[in-house]
């Protein structure tokens, strides 16, 4: 489990190892370097193997191969393994690790994110690289640009070179370090440093391959730390190289998609409680008393967590004690959604799917689907509404077969409004597309909502907010947060960073390729959060943070599916579904389905 660090935690983290001298800045900064220094010299040594103009090219080459696994994108904000004090032996004369000559640009902000830069500047120094100081404040970190200076670092105010003329300095750099601010940082990036970064991302947008390795200090600055948005300009990173804890703006959208590869330096911080260590020494974060639980943490599950998630069935198990998923899907305008959201349910183990619809789509179903049970019945969840168009109150006889009627009398299970004795008790479900628009209770938390940010807008607006898809899009969180506590429901916002939002903590899960983003893609989701669900019906309705982990689980599930049937190219949503028995077994075997 990936486990953010608000800005505030970190502090109060910092302030007792602070009080008892630990070197926090020395070792975020050799920490920094070290990474800067195995970058470098890889860009250089594949430049050396390659054929032509050296390092350059190299670095070209390499930037292409991020990311070209499978997962475009995504594998750049997955955070990486924890380097801590690292001894590599990146940077040694000589070998397959020099880097002497090769050139750095700092860009140093006046707090301690620039005394990280500064000091990491002077190891990159001593290591042969020759390194230039813009100084884009009046005030710089004393003891950093001291160190700089003496190890032969050269310092220019940000006043005296002028925009225009670091951009050039960049164009021609190996390297730039991006240390302008860190967990100090407040809103949108100001003038001077501001104006400097705005021109650095469009040079950067314009150069594309030929633009230096970018590293950001602990953030990229500029990105809300503690709720991932991007209120100004902010330089795009190839990597972030984070001090102590990940900060929640690096998981969450849209910051995420700025960070590159997140590398995690232990300065020394206690382990947080999303680790085995901090569970093993009984170490909890929250005793800082800094932290308000209720707000919740910032989560991204990883293979590990979903797997223990998984309702595996036991020997004894049958169909029933698995879970019955219903779907209320498709119209006979939309067959396809109802083929989709039940495969997704059958391919991820549901017990049993029943199909309820017209039966011109049943037919459909079974006819892709045998296993499914067109007839009702009862169902451990529900996935209502892929497929179903929206309510239009204006249109009397809404073209839909008669699905709106089906959903209401689902969701009036659902929510409580119905006698347990006629709905056989609460059981969770799985709310999307149409069904979003039929909403008229308040939802328990076993009611997980799965709209993307049009749908969301809509929703929000449907209860006083004023919003659009594109104000969502920029801060995902506020707006997922809102629609959980206006509807009650958990919140699943689709994205290429999925937010899922609840009573608890908030899971930012970033496990599929842009080829994702296709037709249908979200109904197969549907179906596998319904047979999530179904596996633990009445542990979700009695416990109300399990199905935002449930539907996080579904996510990575989902993403990873989609990853193996993309290959790196197009991905059919049919095809997301027949790669998920295969992700779910390597998953229970402990393996990373990546
Ligand atoms: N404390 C330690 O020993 C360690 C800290 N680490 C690193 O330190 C940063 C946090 O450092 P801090 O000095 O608290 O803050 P920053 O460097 O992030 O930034 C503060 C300065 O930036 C100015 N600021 C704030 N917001 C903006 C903005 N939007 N635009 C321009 N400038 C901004 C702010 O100016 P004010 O006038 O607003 O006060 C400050 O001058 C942390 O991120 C780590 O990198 C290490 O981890 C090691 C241990
Ligand atoms: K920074």
């Amino acid at each position: 489990m990936k486990d953010a660090w608000s800005s505030d935690e970190i502090r109060k983290a910092e302030e007792p190892l602070i009080a008892a001298g630990e070197p926090l800045m020395a070792r975020a900064a050799y920490g920094l370097a070290q990474v800067v220094l195995r970058e470098v010299a890889l860009r250089r040594a594949e430049g050396r193997a390659g054929t032509a103009d050296g390092a350059r090219q190299g670095r070209a080459r390499l930037r292409g191969s991020l990311g070209s696994d499978g997962l475009p994108g995504q594998a750049r904000v997955r955070p990486g393994r924890v380097v801590g004090r690292r001894t590599a032996d990146a940077g040694a004369p000589g070998g397959r690790g020099d880097v002497r000559g090769a050139h750095a640009v700092l860009l140093v902000g006046p707090g301690n994110n620039g005394g990280d830069t500064l000091f990491a500047g002077a190891h990159l120094v001593r290591r042969g690289m020759t390194v230039t100081a813009v100084l884009a404040s009046a005030r710089a970190h004393e003891a950093g640009l001291a160190a700089f200076r003496a190890a032969g670092g050269r310092a220019a105010s940000l006043a005296d070179v002028r925009v225009p003329a670091v951009v050039e300095l960049a164009l021609g750099a190996d390297v730039i370090l991006d240390g302008l601010v860190g967990v100090g940082a407040r809103g949108a990036l100001r003038p001077p440093a501001g104006g400097l970064v705005r021109a650095l991302a469009d040079a950067r947008d314009a150069a594309a391959d030929r633009w230096p390795y970018t590293v950001a200090v602990d953030i990229p600055s500029g990105i809300g730390v503690d709720d991932g948005a991007v209120p100004g300009p902010v330089l795009r990173a190839d990597r972030t190289v984070t001090f102590g804890a990940l900060k929640p703006g690096l998981l969450l959208p849209p910051a995420a998609q700025t960070a590159g590869e997140v590398e995690l330096v232990d300065v020394g911080f206690p382990a947080s409680p999303a680790s085995g260590a901090a569970r093993r020494n009984g170490v909890a974060r929250h005793a800082w008393g800094t932290t308000d639980p209720a707000a919740g943490r910032v989560l991204r599950l990883e293979p590990a967590d979903v797997a223990a998630l998984w309702p595996a069935p036991g020997a004894r198990d049958h169909k029933y004690t698995r879970g019955a998923v219903g779907v209320v899907a498709g119209t006979s305008t939309y067959p396809g959604a109802a083929v989709l959201a039940a495969s997704g349910a059958v391919l991820s183990g549901a017990g049993m799917v029943r199909y309820l619809g017209p039966e011109v789509v049943g037919t459909r179903v079974l006819l892709a689907r045998p296993e499914v049970v067109v007839a009702g019945g009862r169902v451990q969840s529900w996935v209502l509404g892929p497929g179903v168009p929206a309510l239009d109150p204006d249109d009397e006889g809404p073209d839909d077969d008669g699905q709106a009627r089906r959903i209401f009398g689902a969701l009036a299970a659902v929510t409580g409004v119905l006698s347990e004795d006629v709905t056989g008790g609460r059981m969770p479900a799985v709310v999307d597309a149409g069904a979003l628009t039929m909403l008229e209770h308040r939802l328990p938390p076993s009611v997980v909502l799965t709209p993307h940010a049009g749908e969301l807008a809509e929703l929000l607006r449907g209860l006083g907010h004023e919003v659009d898809r594109t104000a969502v899009e920029a801060r995902p969180l506020h707006w997922a947060r809102t629609a959980h506590q206006a509807t009650g429901g958990t919140i699943l916002l689709k994205g290429a960073v999925t937010v899922v939002a609840g009573p608890g903590d908030v899971y930012a899960q970033a496990d599929a390729p842009a080829w994702t983003a296709t037709a249908g893609a979200g109904d197969v989701l549907a179906g596998i959060l319904g047979t999530l669900l179904a596996g633990r019906s009445r542990a979700v309705v009695e416990d109300e943070t399990l199905a935002a982990r449930l539907a996080a689980a579904a996510v990575l599930v989902h993403g990873r599916a989609a990853a193996r049937a993309s290959a790196g190219g197009p991905v059919a949503a049919l095809e997301i579904a027949r790669a998920v028995p295969a992700v779910v077994a390597e998953l229970l075997a402990g393996a990373d389905p990546a």
